[in-house]
């Protein structure tokens, strides 16, 4: 108790609190010298080790904040889970005692991660974090639209957590986790492979997500495709104005989107543009069979569960009959199984144009189909698919670059003669590629194409004086012949 006679005076009362400050500076810079020496002298696994059997005990867990990354956050994929998974691949050491290792059969180096359960310590700007795998599973009950039955199934969750003291939570929040994503992007934008996402990797006990991937090893790009230099040169000055315009889309309040529609008979290469596409841009493609997409909620959760800067590609699209249906209803009632939801048109256009716009960036879709006078013109509004590309027989200029590929030849003595006929002839470039594959040497196998194109002109003489002998009769007429080369390869920029 303080007396009226040793109160003390201001002055002390200052001083105490001032060698009470000091003494707490100087155990607070001590633990601070024993901690970063620690951590100098201490091997990383160690450092784990101790961390995770006495951490509980000494650490204060009102002083710890752990951040929660799920793999997906309100059924779209998150995007920091990604860049968390990427990034510490950039951070293994000698002390983490799992990791995964795979690699695929054409991938030539092996893919390194951090197996789950495994801690991972990392320090940024004087901060200590520590990241972990984790994954839980519920039970869920999968129905079977077949035959609508159910099954007991098990959804694996993954997240990552990342755990760092609390006075760093700005600090990790606004520099930390911008500095994963960034060396994110710059890892992504120099890998080597494209993925490619088909619908459903759906294994025996685990519903891992709604789209499995492979490594796309797809040879074509844009100096393998065999089109005219022109319309090449267009859509690859098309997709090189697209990702540089990330300012322009904000600016004009589009989304940052970009459609296309390649049409044309098969084999004149529209997948292979997709995956030179794909291959020349570095993004993924997401191969979308609509047939077995389960109604438009299934299409919706699938779009939503693809990564930005990606292809989503939907191929034949004129097959998906019931996309001719405008109708809301969305069931099948054609076939035995009346059950099964369909996604209908109006369901993939409020896609394009609505909740497809507002989510994610940097996306293309890709619509194929071999006959555009089949689609529905609700598709083929501007605004919808910015560009209509016709993909179309092959042409002189695209025999001499299948030439070149396929023979590594710039020219030859028969090349007048072939391209004669080529400008005669509906050929594709899948015909004469198929040619050009044949063993033997160049004189052969060019002489074997020269072969194969007579044969040719000659059955398509025949269709067309059978087609002239019946035109009476009200056959259709086969056009061949100039008409061909004059619908070669074009483009038309729609919006
Ligand atoms: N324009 C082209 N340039 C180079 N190769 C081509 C071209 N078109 C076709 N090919 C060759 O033919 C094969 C088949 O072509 P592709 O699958 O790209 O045709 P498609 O137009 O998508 O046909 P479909 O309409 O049947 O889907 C390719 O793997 C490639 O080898
Ligand atoms: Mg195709």
């Amino acid at each position: 108790m303080f007396t009226a006679s040793n109160i003390p005076s201001t002055s002390s009362i200052l001083a105490m609190y001032s060698t009470f400050a000091a003494a707490a500076m100087l155990v607070r810079t001590i633990l601070n010298e024993v901690q970063t020496l620690a951590t100098q002298l201490i091997p990383q696994w160690l450092q784990v080790k101790i961390l995770s059997i006495f951490g509980q005990f000494f650490t204060n867990p009102t002083t710890q904040m752990t951040l929660f990354i799920k793999e997906h956050a309100n059924m779209e994929l998150n995007e920091l889970y990604q860049a968390s998974e990427v990034y510490l691949s950039t951070r293994i050491t000698s002390s983490i005692g799992q990791l995964q290792v795979s690699k695929a059969p054409r991938e030539k180096s092996l893919s390194i991660k951090v197996n789950r359960g495994q801690q991972v310590l990392d320090t940024f700007r004087g901060m200590d974090l520590v990241w972990e795998f984790v994954t839980t599973e519920t039970q869920q009950i999968i129905v079977n639209y077949e035959d609508m039955s159910g099954s007991n199934g098990k959804t694996e969750h993954k997240s990552v957590t990342l755990s760092f003291h609390k006075r760093y939570k700005d600090e990790v929040l606004n520099n930390y986790l911008p500095y994963v994503m960034e060396t994110f992007k710059c890892m992504e934008s120099e890998k080597r492979s494209v993925r490619l996402y088909a619908y459903g990797s759906v294994t025996a006990q685990y519903y891992e997500g709604p789209w499995g991937s492979i490594n796309l090893d797809h040879p074509s790009t844009f100096d393998t495709l065999a089109m005219e230099p022109e319309l090449k040169r267009e859509i690859m000055e098309d997709l090189d104005r697209f990702v540089k315009r990330k300012d322009f889309y904000r600016r004009v309040g589009k989304a940052w989107k970009r459609g296309y529609l390649l049409y044309g008979p098969p084999g004149t290469g529209k997948s292979s543009l997709v995956a030179a596409m794909a291959n020349y841009l570095k993004f993924d493609i997401y191969d979308l069979e609509l047939a077995s997409v389960q109604g438009n909620g299934g299409l919706r959760s699938l779009l939503t569960g693809t990564a930005n800067r990606s292809i989503v590609v939907i191929e034949d699209i004129d097959c998906s009959a019931q996309l001719q249906d405008r109708g809301d209803a969305g069931y099948d009632h054609g076939s035995q199984n009346q059950y099964t939801l369909q996604v209908t048109l109006s369901g993939l256009l409020t896609f394009i144009d609505g909740l497809w716009s507002s989510c994610g960036d940097e996306r293309i879709i890709v619509f194929t189909t071999n006959h555009k006078d089949r689609l529905d013109p609700a598709l083929l509004r501007p605004g919808r698919m910015d560009m209509h590309i016709h993909m179309s027989y092959c042409s002189p200029n695209g025999f001499r670059i299948l030439a070149s590929n396929y023979l590594q030849i710039e020219n030859h003595r028969l090349f007048d003669e072939i391209e004669r006929l080529i400008k005669e002839l509906e050929v594709t470039p899948a015909e004469i590629a198929e040619e050009l594959m044949k063993g033997g040497d160049v004189d052969d196998v060019l002489e074997g194409l020269v072969g194969f194109l007579e044969k040719k002109r000659e059955k398509q003489m025949e269709l067309l004086d059978e087609s002239g002998s019946g035109k009476d009769e009200g056959m259709e007429t086969v056009e061949t012949g100039s008409k061909g080369v004059e619908e070669k390869a074009e483009m038309e920029i729609v919006s």
